[in-house]
Protein backbone atom coordinates (compact mmCIF):
# COMPACT_ATOMS: atom_id res chain seq x y z
CA UNK A 1 0.00 0.00 0.00
CA UNK A 2 1.20 3.69 -0.77
CA UNK A 3 -0.34 6.17 1.39
CA UNK A 4 0.56 9.94 0.98
CA UNK A 5 0.04 12.74 3.27
CA UNK A 6 0.42 16.16 2.76
CA UNK A 7 3.21 16.50 -0.14
CA UNK A 8 4.73 19.57 -0.56
CA UNK A 9 7.72 20.40 -2.61
CA UNK A 10 8.98 23.50 -4.05
CA UNK A 11 11.85 24.00 -6.69
CA UNK A 12 13.46 27.86 -5.48
CA UNK A 13 10.52 30.01 -5.78
CA UNK A 14 8.23 27.71 -7.06
CA UNK A 15 5.64 25.26 -5.30
CA UNK A 16 5.36 22.02 -7.38
CA UNK A 17 3.31 19.91 -5.18
CA UNK A 18 1.26 22.03 -3.05
CA UNK A 19 -0.32 19.80 -0.35
CA UNK A 20 -1.04 15.60 -2.41
CA UNK A 21 -3.16 13.24 -0.42
CA UNK A 22 -3.17 10.20 -2.67
CA UNK A 23 -3.30 6.72 -1.44
CA UNK A 24 -3.02 3.32 -3.99
CA UNK A 25 -4.38 0.24 -2.23
CA UNK A 26 -2.42 -3.21 -1.66
CA UNK A 27 -2.78 -4.95 -5.21
CA UNK A 28 -4.62 -1.68 -6.86
CA UNK A 29 -2.91 0.52 -10.02
CA UNK A 30 -3.57 4.10 -9.79
CA UNK A 31 -3.29 6.16 -13.35
CA UNK A 32 -1.87 9.63 -12.91
CA UNK A 33 -2.88 11.74 -15.35
CA UNK A 34 -2.46 15.67 -15.74
CA UNK A 35 -1.21 18.38 -17.73
CA UNK A 36 2.46 18.75 -18.44
CA UNK A 37 3.90 20.47 -15.51
CA UNK A 38 1.34 19.58 -12.88
CA UNK A 39 3.64 17.26 -10.43
CA UNK A 40 3.28 13.49 -11.83
CA UNK A 41 6.82 13.25 -12.09
CA UNK A 42 7.85 14.78 -9.12
CA UNK A 43 5.37 13.09 -6.76
CA UNK A 44 6.50 9.78 -8.14
CA UNK A 45 10.35 10.71 -7.26
CA UNK A 46 8.88 11.53 -4.01
CA UNK A 47 7.59 7.83 -3.27
CA UNK A 48 10.68 6.40 -4.40
CA UNK A 49 13.25 8.57 -2.18
CA UNK A 50 14.92 9.71 -5.74
CA UNK A 51 13.24 13.62 -4.08
CA UNK A 52 12.43 14.00 -0.42
CA UNK A 53 9.22 16.31 0.06
CA UNK A 54 9.76 19.30 1.97
CA UNK A 55 6.65 19.12 4.02
CA UNK A 56 4.47 15.77 4.05
CA UNK A 57 4.64 11.87 4.78
CA UNK A 58 5.25 8.73 1.97
CA UNK A 59 4.48 5.38 3.67
CA UNK A 60 4.95 2.42 1.49
CA UNK A 61 3.66 -0.80 3.08
CA UNK A 62 4.10 0.22 6.46
CA UNK A 63 7.56 2.06 6.39
CA UNK A 64 8.16 6.07 6.26
CA UNK A 65 10.05 6.94 3.16
CA UNK A 66 13.37 9.06 3.57
CA UNK A 67 12.39 10.14 6.84
CA UNK A 68 12.73 8.70 10.96
CA UNK A 69 10.96 9.84 13.82
CA UNK A 70 13.38 11.57 16.06
CA UNK A 71 11.21 11.92 19.32
CA UNK A 72 9.58 15.19 18.69
CA UNK A 73 11.20 15.82 15.58
CA UNK A 74 11.15 13.37 11.99
CA UNK A 75 14.62 14.23 10.40
CA UNK A 76 15.80 12.71 6.71
CA UNK A 77 17.43 9.16 7.19
CA UNK A 78 20.77 8.78 5.70
CA UNK A 79 21.15 8.41 1.93
CA UNK A 80 22.73 4.87 2.50
CA UNK A 81 19.21 4.01 4.32
CA UNK A 82 17.43 6.02 1.98
CA UNK A 83 19.19 3.88 -1.32
CA UNK A 84 17.98 0.64 0.82
CA UNK A 85 14.75 1.83 0.68
CA UNK A 86 14.40 2.54 -2.76
CA UNK A 87 15.46 -0.86 -4.03
CA UNK A 88 12.45 -2.28 -2.86
CA UNK A 89 10.20 0.33 -4.89
CA UNK A 90 11.27 -0.24 -8.51
CA UNK A 91 10.52 2.68 -10.83
CA UNK A 92 10.29 2.35 -14.90
CA UNK A 93 11.28 5.76 -17.03
CA UNK A 94 9.88 6.47 -19.80
CA UNK A 95 13.80 6.14 -21.49
CA UNK A 96 14.20 2.79 -20.19
CA UNK A 97 18.09 3.64 -18.78
CA UNK A 98 19.63 0.11 -19.66
CA UNK A 99 23.22 -0.34 -19.29
CA UNK A 100 23.93 0.27 -23.03
CA UNK A 101 27.17 -2.27 -22.14
CA UNK A 102 25.86 -5.25 -20.80
CA UNK A 103 23.24 -8.01 -22.95
CA UNK A 104 19.51 -7.79 -21.88
CA UNK A 105 20.17 -10.94 -19.25
CA UNK A 106 23.23 -8.78 -17.72
CA UNK A 107 20.96 -5.36 -17.13
CA UNK A 108 18.20 -7.94 -15.03
CA UNK A 109 21.13 -9.83 -13.32
CA UNK A 110 23.27 -6.21 -12.62
CA UNK A 111 20.87 -4.86 -9.24
CA UNK A 112 20.66 -8.43 -7.58
CA UNK A 113 24.54 -9.69 -7.59
CA UNK A 114 25.60 -5.44 -6.43
CA UNK A 115 23.25 -5.52 -3.37
CA UNK A 116 22.52 -9.34 -2.46
CA UNK A 117 24.49 -12.37 -1.17
CA UNK A 118 22.37 -14.66 -4.10
CA UNK A 119 25.60 -16.20 -5.97
CA UNK A 120 25.33 -15.72 -9.97
CA UNK A 121 23.81 -19.34 -10.45
CA UNK A 122 20.68 -18.17 -8.52
CA UNK A 123 20.64 -14.68 -9.73
CA UNK A 124 21.13 -16.07 -13.59
CA UNK A 125 17.99 -18.26 -13.22
CA UNK A 126 16.18 -15.46 -11.68
CA UNK A 127 17.09 -13.33 -14.41
CA UNK A 128 15.97 -16.15 -16.99
CA UNK A 129 12.52 -16.48 -15.41
CA UNK A 130 11.68 -12.29 -15.10
CA UNK A 131 12.84 -11.94 -19.65
CA UNK A 132 10.59 -15.00 -19.49
CA UNK A 133 7.69 -13.22 -17.64
CA UNK A 134 8.26 -9.93 -20.17
CA UNK A 135 8.23 -12.39 -23.31
CA UNK A 136 12.43 -11.96 -24.04
CA UNK A 137 13.75 -15.47 -23.26
CA UNK A 138 15.33 -15.73 -26.89
CA UNK A 139 16.89 -12.03 -26.12
CA UNK A 140 18.62 -12.07 -23.24
CA UNK A 141 22.28 -12.40 -24.59
CA UNK A 142 21.13 -9.16 -26.94
CA UNK A 143 22.35 -6.04 -25.99
CA UNK A 144 20.02 -2.85 -25.39
CA UNK A 145 20.75 -1.00 -29.21
CA UNK A 146 19.51 -4.94 -30.43
CA UNK A 147 16.36 -4.43 -29.33
CA UNK A 148 13.60 -2.75 -30.20
CA UNK A 149 11.70 0.02 -27.79
CA UNK A 150 9.22 -1.90 -26.58
CA UNK A 151 11.59 -4.91 -26.07
CA UNK A 152 14.03 -2.59 -24.21
CA UNK A 153 11.35 -1.57 -21.84
CA UNK A 154 10.54 -4.73 -21.25
CA UNK A 155 13.89 -5.36 -19.92
CA UNK A 156 13.65 -2.58 -18.05
CA UNK A 157 10.46 -3.88 -16.15
CA UNK A 158 12.43 -6.97 -15.45
CA UNK A 159 15.21 -5.60 -14.47
CA UNK A 160 12.94 -3.59 -11.64
CA UNK A 161 11.32 -6.80 -10.86
CA UNK A 162 14.75 -8.56 -10.07
CA UNK A 163 14.83 -6.54 -6.95
CA UNK A 164 11.08 -7.99 -5.88
CA UNK A 165 9.62 -4.27 -5.27
CA UNK A 166 6.71 -3.99 -2.89
CA UNK A 167 5.73 -2.26 -5.54
CA UNK A 168 6.15 -0.61 -9.33
CA UNK A 169 6.19 3.33 -10.41
CA UNK A 170 5.73 3.60 -13.80
CA UNK A 171 6.86 7.34 -15.42
CA UNK A 172 5.41 7.30 -18.93
CA UNK A 173 6.55 4.15 -20.05
CA UNK A 174 4.89 3.86 -23.43
CA UNK A 175 5.11 7.40 -24.16
CA UNK A 176 8.69 6.93 -26.22
CA UNK A 177 7.53 4.10 -27.99
CA UNK A 178 5.90 3.61 -31.42
CA UNK A 179 2.35 2.95 -31.38
CA UNK A 180 2.68 -0.35 -32.58
CA UNK A 181 4.58 -0.86 -29.56
CA UNK A 182 2.76 0.24 -26.95
CA UNK A 183 0.51 -3.15 -26.74
CA UNK A 184 3.78 -5.21 -25.95
CA UNK A 185 4.83 -3.17 -23.10
CA UNK A 186 1.00 -2.63 -21.70
CA UNK A 187 0.13 -6.62 -22.10
CA UNK A 188 3.00 -6.97 -19.18
CA UNK A 189 1.80 -4.53 -17.08
CA UNK A 190 -1.63 -5.87 -17.37
CA UNK A 191 -0.04 -9.62 -16.32
CA UNK A 192 1.67 -7.56 -12.86
CA UNK A 193 -1.54 -6.01 -12.57
CA UNK A 194 -2.93 -9.18 -12.41
CA UNK A 195 -0.44 -10.70 -10.42
CA UNK A 196 -1.25 -7.84 -7.50
CA UNK A 197 1.31 -5.66 -7.53
CA UNK A 198 0.63 -2.12 -6.39
CA UNK A 199 0.83 0.40 -9.10
CA UNK A 200 1.61 3.90 -9.93
CA UNK A 201 1.60 4.73 -13.56
CA UNK A 202 1.55 7.78 -15.14
CA UNK A 203 0.77 7.81 -18.22
CA UNK A 204 -1.38 9.75 -21.58
CA UNK A 205 -2.93 6.01 -22.23
CA UNK A 206 -6.45 5.44 -22.25
CA UNK A 207 -6.01 2.29 -23.22
CA UNK A 208 -3.83 1.59 -20.20
CA UNK A 209 -6.23 4.03 -18.09
CA UNK A 210 -9.47 1.68 -18.80
CA UNK A 211 -7.98 -1.84 -19.31
CA UNK A 212 -5.64 -1.91 -16.26
CA UNK A 213 -6.32 0.49 -13.74
CA UNK A 214 -9.11 0.65 -10.94
CA UNK A 215 -8.20 3.86 -9.88
CA UNK A 216 -7.16 7.63 -11.60
CA UNK A 217 -6.16 9.85 -10.18
CA UNK A 218 -5.97 13.76 -12.08
CA UNK A 219 -3.55 16.33 -10.64
CA UNK A 220 -3.42 20.20 -11.69
CA UNK A 221 -1.12 22.17 -10.74
CA UNK A 222 0.10 20.18 -7.82
CA UNK A 223 -3.22 19.14 -6.44
CA UNK A 224 -5.01 16.40 -7.05
CA UNK A 225 -8.44 17.63 -8.35
CA UNK A 226 -10.21 14.26 -9.09
CA UNK A 227 -9.99 10.82 -8.44
CA UNK A 228 -11.83 7.59 -8.65
CA UNK A 229 -12.89 4.76 -10.36
CA UNK A 230 -11.53 5.20 -14.46
CA UNK A 231 -15.44 4.20 -15.53
CA UNK A 232 -16.29 7.34 -12.97
CA UNK A 233 -13.18 9.41 -14.15
CA UNK A 234 -13.55 9.13 -17.52
CA UNK A 235 -17.02 9.23 -18.39
CA UNK A 236 -18.52 12.06 -16.15
CA UNK A 237 -19.06 15.10 -17.56
CA UNK A 238 -17.49 16.89 -14.86
CA UNK A 239 -13.63 15.43 -15.45
CA UNK A 240 -13.79 16.31 -19.28
CA UNK A 241 -10.83 18.32 -18.73
CA UNK A 242 -9.08 15.17 -16.98
CA UNK A 243 -9.69 13.34 -20.35
CA UNK A 244 -8.10 15.76 -22.30
CA UNK A 245 -4.82 14.60 -20.90
CA UNK A 246 -5.02 10.40 -22.37
CA UNK A 247 -4.69 9.78 -25.64
CA UNK A 248 -7.74 7.41 -27.23
CA UNK A 249 -6.73 3.76 -27.70
N1 LIG B 1 14.89 19.32 -10.12
C1 LIG B 1 14.10 20.35 -10.47
N2 LIG B 1 14.52 21.64 -10.34
C2 LIG B 1 13.74 22.68 -10.66
N3 LIG B 1 12.47 22.55 -11.14
C3 LIG B 1 12.00 21.31 -11.31
C4 LIG B 1 12.77 20.15 -10.98
N4 LIG B 1 12.02 19.04 -11.24
C5 LIG B 1 10.84 19.49 -11.71
N5 LIG B 1 10.83 20.84 -11.75
C6 LIG B 1 9.69 21.68 -12.18
O1 LIG B 1 8.55 21.22 -11.49
C7 LIG B 1 7.40 21.31 -12.33
C8 LIG B 1 6.71 19.96 -12.36
O2 LIG B 1 7.53 19.04 -13.07
P1 LIG B 1 7.14 17.52 -13.25
O3 LIG B 1 8.20 16.89 -14.10
O4 LIG B 1 6.89 16.91 -11.92
O5 LIG B 1 5.77 17.63 -14.05
P2 LIG B 1 4.96 16.53 -14.84
O6 LIG B 1 3.54 16.68 -14.49
O7 LIG B 1 5.57 15.18 -14.63
O8 LIG B 1 5.18 16.99 -16.35
P3 LIG B 1 5.33 16.12 -17.72
O9 LIG B 1 3.96 15.52 -18.00
O10 LIG B 1 5.71 17.16 -18.73
O11 LIG B 1 6.40 15.10 -17.50
C9 LIG B 1 7.89 21.79 -13.68
O12 LIG B 1 7.64 23.16 -13.78
C10 LIG B 1 9.36 21.50 -13.64
O13 LIG B 1 10.08 22.41 -14.44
Amino acid sequence: MIVMHGIRKRFDSVEVLKGVDYSVARGSVSCLIGPSGSGKSTLLRCVNGLQLADEGEVWVDGELIGLRVDGDHVVPLPEKEIADQRRHIGMVFQRFNLFPHMTALENVMAGPLRVSGAGRDDTRRLALALLDQVGLSARGDHYPNELSGGQQQRVAIARALAMRPKVMLFDEPTSALDPELVGEVLAVMRDLAAEGMTMIVVTHEMGFAREVADHVCFMDDGVIVEEGHPDTVLTNPRTARAREFLKRG
